[in-house]
C-alpha cells in the first residue's frame, strides 16, 4: 500500500520553480559556466530548427567533472541537442533510472536545464514529504518498506506533471507499480560499471546512502561489494527503461579506456542522442504511447 499523496507540495514547488532558463545567456545547473560571447549564443540560436549546421567541435580540457562542461562549444551543442529533442517530447517528463552513484541527479540537473524542464530529485521529495533530513534517518526511523511506499507515492504525483527530468531513487525499479507511474513519461538508464560506481561512492563515503553503509572496512571495498549483490538482485530491471545509457559505450566511442574520462556533459549529450532516437523509432502520439506504455507495464508485472 502507498503512503500518502505529496501533490501539493510538489505543485507548489513546480510553481516555485520556473523554467530553469535564466537570463544573460546560458547557465550551467550550478553556475560554473556562463556563455557570455554574444557570437557564440548567435550561433546556437541560428542552429534552432534551421538547416544542419556545421558541427561546433567540442573542446576537451583535462579538468575532472567539477567542471560540468569543459568548453563553451560542449555547452552549446548540448543546448542545440536539447532544443531538437524537445520536439519530439512534447512535454514528457524524463525519468532518471540506474544503481546509486550513477549520476541521476548530476545528468538529471543538467538536462533539466537545457531542456528548460523543472529538476526533482525523487529522495528528496520523499524526505520532504515524511518531513526527515536524510533517506538514511527513514530507514533508521521507520523502514525500507516505508521509505519504498513513499517512493511510490511521490512517483505517482510526478507522473501526472508535464515538463519534469526526475532523479529517482536507485531502488525505485524493483516495484512494477513505479513502472506504471514512470511509462507515463521517458526512461533513461544510466549503466555504469560497479567499480566506477564504487570509486565515486567511497570518495564521497556511505552515510548518506543506507544500504551501503557499514561500520567498518575499506570503502572502495565495502561499497563494491554491496553494489554487486544489488545488482545481482536487482537483475534486469533497470533494462526495463525505454533507454539505456552505457558509459561504457560512450568511452569506447570516445576512445578512452575508462569511464572515469567521462563528464556528466558527455553523458547528458548521450542521453538527449537516445532519447531522440527512441522517440523517433517509436513515432506516437500522446494517445497511442498512452496504450504501448500500458502494455508495457502488463509486461513488466508478469515478469
Ligand atoms: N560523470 C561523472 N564522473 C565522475 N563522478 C561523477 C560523475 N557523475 C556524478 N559523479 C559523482 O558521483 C557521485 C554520485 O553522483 P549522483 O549523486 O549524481 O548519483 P545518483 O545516481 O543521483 O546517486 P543516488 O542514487 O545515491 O542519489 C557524486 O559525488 C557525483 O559528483
Ligand atoms: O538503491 C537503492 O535502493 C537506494 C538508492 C537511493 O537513491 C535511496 O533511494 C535509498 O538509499 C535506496
Ligand atoms: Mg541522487
Amino acid at each position: 500500500m502507498e503512503a500518502g499523496g505529496v501533490g501539493l507540495a510538489l505543485q507548489t514547488r513546480v510553481a516555485g520553480f520556473g523554467t530553469g532558463r535564466r537570463r544573460g545567456g546560458l547557465q550551467s545547473p550550478i553556475g560554473s559556466l556562463r556563455v557570455t560571447d554574444p557570437a557564440r549564443a548567435a550561433v546556437a540560436v541560428r542552429a534552432r530548427g534551421s538547416k544542419p549546421v556545421a558541427p561546433l567541435r567540442a573542446k576537451k580540457s583535462s579538468g575532472g567533472h567539477e567542471n560540468l562542461h569543459n568548453s563553451v562549444d560542449e555547452a552549446l551543442l548540448l543546448k542545440r541537442k536539447s532544443e531538437e529533442v524537445l520536439f519530439y517530447l512534447n512535454g514528457r517528463c524524463i525519468y532518471l533510472v540506474g544503481m546509486m552513484g550513477s549520476g541521476k541527479s548530476t545528468v538529471g540537473k543538467i538536462m533539466s536545464e537545457v531542456l528548460g524542464y523543472s529538476f526533482f530529485d525523487s529522495d528528496k521529495l520523499v524526505e520532504q514529504a515524511v518531513g526527515m533530513p536524510s533517506v538514511a534517518q527513514i530507514f533508521k526511523v521507520h523502514s525500507e518498506a516505508f521509505f519504498r511506499d513513499n517512493e511510490s507515492s511521490v512517483l505517482r504525483d510526478l507522473s501526472s506533471m508535464r515538463r519534469l527530468v526526475v532523479a529517482t531513487g536507485g531502488g525505485a525499479v524493483i516495484r512494477p507499480v513505479n513502472w506504471k507511474y514512470m511509462k507515463k513519461g521517458l526512461s533513461v538508464w544510466l549503466d555504469v560499471p560497479l567499480d566506477a560506481l564504487a570509486r565515486r561512492i567511497a570518495k564521497v563515503g556511505t552515510a548518506s546512502r543506507p544500504l551501503l553503509d557499514q561500520p567498518s572496512g575499506d570503502p572502495y571495498t565495502m561499497a563494491f561489494s554491496k553494489l554487486s549483490m544489488l545488482a545481482e538482485q536487482r537483475g534486469d530491471a533497470y533494462a526495463n527503461a525505454d533507454v539505456r545509457v552505457s558509459l561504457e559505450e560512450i568511452a569506447s566511442k570516445q576512445g578512452h579506456d575508462d569511464v572515469s574520462k567521462l563528464t556528466p556533459t558527455d553523458i547528458a549529450m548521450e542521453s538527449l542522442h537516445k532519447i531522440e532516437s527512441f522517440v523517433i523509432e517509436h513515432a506516437v502520439d500522446n494517445a497511442a504511447g498512452d496504450s504501448q506504455a500500458e502494455s508495457q507495464v502488463q509486461r513488466i508485472q508478469t515478469l
